[in-house]
């Protein structure tokens, strides 16, 4: 036996660094694998059966028979996931890459790999699998499920829950839930073991956030089950979004946003569908007026139901948000097709200027007049259902309407300094009393709850719905609501500093909700919305119409023009009453233009809407829309006339540019600019042409036509019409102003 050195085996042992390099790669390359299995090991799967391909062709292996084992390894990999994951889908992939095995074999055994055509189909065969694989959705559940267990696991190893059991994760309006099983293994703490240690404490350290932001609870019904609840959003961070302004899938991104930051994954939110006009029925639920971020929950307002109105008095100091909500009200009524709105606000006319399109009436800055007339129509509407309907409750219908009044800054139509209080008072005392029964809804909103705003204590008496928002001060807490302490309620002058448009709402009983307005504060928004939205779909009893002086003209439309009454202010369709100064007699109707139509066909002939010859137009009358068109094309057609030919042939850009430059360049001669302006001075109302100008100065017409244009310029003068006909006026400011 020759003796070797221990040298030798030394060196046998020793890998070369060829072989080492190799170890290290593929170690580096299993772990790579191993950190996605479902893709990578799929990807270096199919990689790999390109290879196997040719120890089948080169062994000669039976194409038939490999290819026999195709329907059976698509049937077991169908059977073996689909009752696991219920995804057609994922198992319909699995079981064609299943089947595709044996079928590639197949292949391979006849063709051979060494071909392009084979290297080609392959590739692409394996791309399509690999990526019908991986956008699968149970790939993807799969991935969030496993995040989901990461992030558990995170927490359940660095507390006190180690060996406790997940069992599912429910994302909420402001974090998310975890619902615990402490009872899996024998080792883990109790339910009370739990809530009575500093568990809170570790999970806010864990998640960097406040202890009052974790909430522990036990489940009375199962003692091995915990809860907890993580509030990773701040509730009060963000603005609560209108869905009719908001996009509809837009309407939890910010706390899917917090949810996704902090590792969570979510099923994706339904959407969200925008209600528009007319919806629903007044009947079939709460106005829903804005969110308690704590808890998710809507912020709801009756404002009637089975037993009737119920009126709704708002107290907000100033910039409170008092129209906001009241937009928000709007908003919600003209989703209900049994409800008309209107409004008055005497100081700033802002729900009349924003809703002008939606509301059926409205007064607004200086109209006093409109604001009592209102008033009077609802007196009497009042009195007209009580006689109808002998004092039983009124059903609302869209022929039969709840009506919505709303009194913003009450106090310049009811308080003490008004100067209509007087006439206001005693029929906005009457419909708080006579209106639950009758249907009519009274919303008043004022700074402070004090008789000298609110003219009398008949509202708040008669309001069983009471709206505080931001108030001063506790002082003002008590004026608005006398018993806030002994219901429980928080004191608004405090509740959730700093945030803009929260709100109280007390309800019938004192049961209450506290939360934010949904965001209406983007006037330009609101605005736009109101425009889409358009009249309501609603309309007064049409016997109860034609009892209101100066209601059934309003909303008149007929051959003649878009509408018969023109009256100014915020509200269009309203004619002033006939006692008003100004007031505007309705347009008489055309004759039909078409005389073989006849009588019947004629607006004159045909009530506008409803039979009853009262109001509008009726959106199922054919004859009557075509009548109003036709109506509205013959104006329109009538306007064109008087307007000047255009040019025979266009002016060049340059003439045009070279003519402004020029007139930049002109200066008026003191002496002309006098003689002009004693001359068209002189001429009156009736104004002069150029000709005339030019024949009274004597000087050339290029020159005279170039003065003109500069005095019109300069705002001295200015000119009427076009073209030849056109005639120069004095303009209204003082020629003393204006240096030529
Ligand atoms: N729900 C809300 N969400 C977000 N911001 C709001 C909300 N409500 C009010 N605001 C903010 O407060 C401002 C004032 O609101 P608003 O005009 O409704 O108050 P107001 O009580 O009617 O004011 P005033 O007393 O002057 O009549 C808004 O411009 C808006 O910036």
């Amino acid at each position: 036996m020759i003796p070797v050195p221990a040298e030798y085996y030394a060196a046998q042992s020793r890998p070369s660094w060829i072989g080492r390099m190799a170890r290290a790669a593929v170690h580096g390359y299993v772990g790579w694998v191993r950190q996605s299995p479902d893709t990578r090991g799929l990807g270096t799967g199919l990689a790999a059966l390109y290879p196997v391909g040719h120890l089948a062709h080169q062994y000669a292996a039976d194409a038939l028979l490999l290819g026999a084992f195709a329907p059976p390894a698509a049937l077991a990999a169908w059977v073996a996931t689909y009752k696991q994951h219920e995804s057609p889908r994922y198992s319909a992939t699995l079981a064609a890459t299943a089947a595709g095995v044996p079928v590639w074999l197949a292949t391979a055994a006849h063709t051979g790999i060494t071909n392009l055509p084979t290297l080609l189909a392959y590739t692409a065969t394996a791309t399509a699998t690999w990526s019908a694989y991986t956008w699968s959705d149970v790939l993807k559940h799969r991935r969030a499920l496993a995040a989901q267990q990461a992030q558990w696991q995170t927490i359940a190893a660095s507390t006190e829950l180690a060996g406790t059991r997940l069992v599912k994760t429910e994302p909420t309006h402001v974090g998310v839930r975890f619902k615990v099983d402490v009872g899996a293994s024998p080792d883990a703490p109790s339910v009370s073991r739990l809530l009575s240690g500093n568990l809170t404490e570790q999970i806010a350290r864990l998640y960097g956030i406040g202890t009052n932001q974790v909430r522990l609870n036990g489940q009375p019904s199962n003692a091995r089950i915990l809860w907890i609840t993580l509030q990773l959003r701040d509730p009060w961070g963000q603005p609560i979004t209108h869905p009719a302004l908001a996009p509809a899938d837009a309407a939890d991104t910010s706390a899917e946003a917090a949810l996704t930051a902090a590792g969570i994954p979510l099923n994706p939110a339904p959407a969200v569908g925008v209600p528009t006009k007319g919806c629903r029925s007044i009947l079939d639920g709460p106005f829903v007026l804005g969110t308690d971020p704590e808890t998710g929950e809507d912020l709801e307002l009756v404002v009637f139901d089975e037993g009737g109105a119920r009126h709704v008095q708002i107290i907000a100091t100033n910039g409170a948000g008092k129209t906001v909500v009241l937009s928000n009200i709007v908003e919600q009524a003209n989703e209900c097709r049994d409800v008309l709105v209107v409004a008055i606000d005497l100081r700033k006319g802002t729900i009349p200027h924003l809703w002008g399109e939606v509301l059926d009436a409205a007064a607004g800055i200086g109209e006093e007049d409109k604001a009592i007339q209102i008033l009077q129509w609802l007196e009497t509407i009042a009195e007209e259902r009580s006689r109808k309907n002998g004092g039983g409750n009124h059903i609302p219908s869209s022929e039969a309407p709840v009506i919505i009044l709303i009194i913003d800054e009450q106090a310049k139509l009811l308080g003490t300094a008004s100067e209509v209080a007087h006439e206001a008072k005693p029929i906005v005392d009457g419909l708080h009393q006579a209106g639950r029964s009758a249907g009519i809804v009274v919303v008043s909103a004022g700074q402070r709850n004090v008789q000298q705003q609110t003219g009398s204590k008949e509202g708040s008496a008669n309001a069983p719905t009471k709206i505080v928002l931001r108030v001063m001060n506790t002082y003002e807490m008590t004026k608005a609501l006398d018993d806030w302490m002994t219901l429980g309620v928080p004191d608004m002058s405090t509740y959730a500093p700093g945030v803009k448009g929260v709100a109280l709402l007390v309800k019938d009983g004192g049961a209450w909700q506290a939360g934010r307005i949904r965001d209406l504060s983007d006037f330009k928004a609101v605005r736009h919305l109101a425009a889409s939205r358009g009249r309501p779909d609603a309309h007064l009893e049409p016997d109860i119409a034609a009892q209101l002086p100066g209601y059934p003209q309003r909303h008149m439309v007929t051959a003649g023009g878009p509408s018969a009454s023109t009256g100014g202010g915020t509200d269009p369709m309203f004619t002033d009453p006939p006692t008003h100064h100004h007031a505007a007699p309705p347009a008489k109707p055309e004759p039909p233009s078409d005389p073989a139509s006849g009588p019947a066909s004629g607006s004159a002939a045909r009530p506008p809407r409803g039979g009853d010859g009262s109001f509008g137009i009726d959106p199922d009358d054919d004859q009557a829309i075509t009548q109003a068109a036709e109506g509205l094309v013959a104006g329109i057609e009538r306007h064109l006339a008087k307007m000047p030919e255009p040019a025979a042939t266009p002016t060049p850009m340059d003439d045009l540019i070279a003519n402004k430059e020029a007139l930049d360049l002109t200066s008026v001669p003191p002496a002309a600019q006098r003689a002009i302006v004693e001359f068209v001075a002189s001429r009156g109302d009736q104004g002069a042409r150029r000709s005339e100008i030019i024949q009274h100065l004597g000087n050339s017409t290029p020159t005279v036509s170039r003065w003109l244009s500069k005095l019109c310029q300069n705002q001295i003068l200015m000119r009427i019409g076009k073209g030849k006909a056109a005639r120069y006026h004095l303009a209204d400011t003082p020629l003393g102003d204006h240096k030529p």
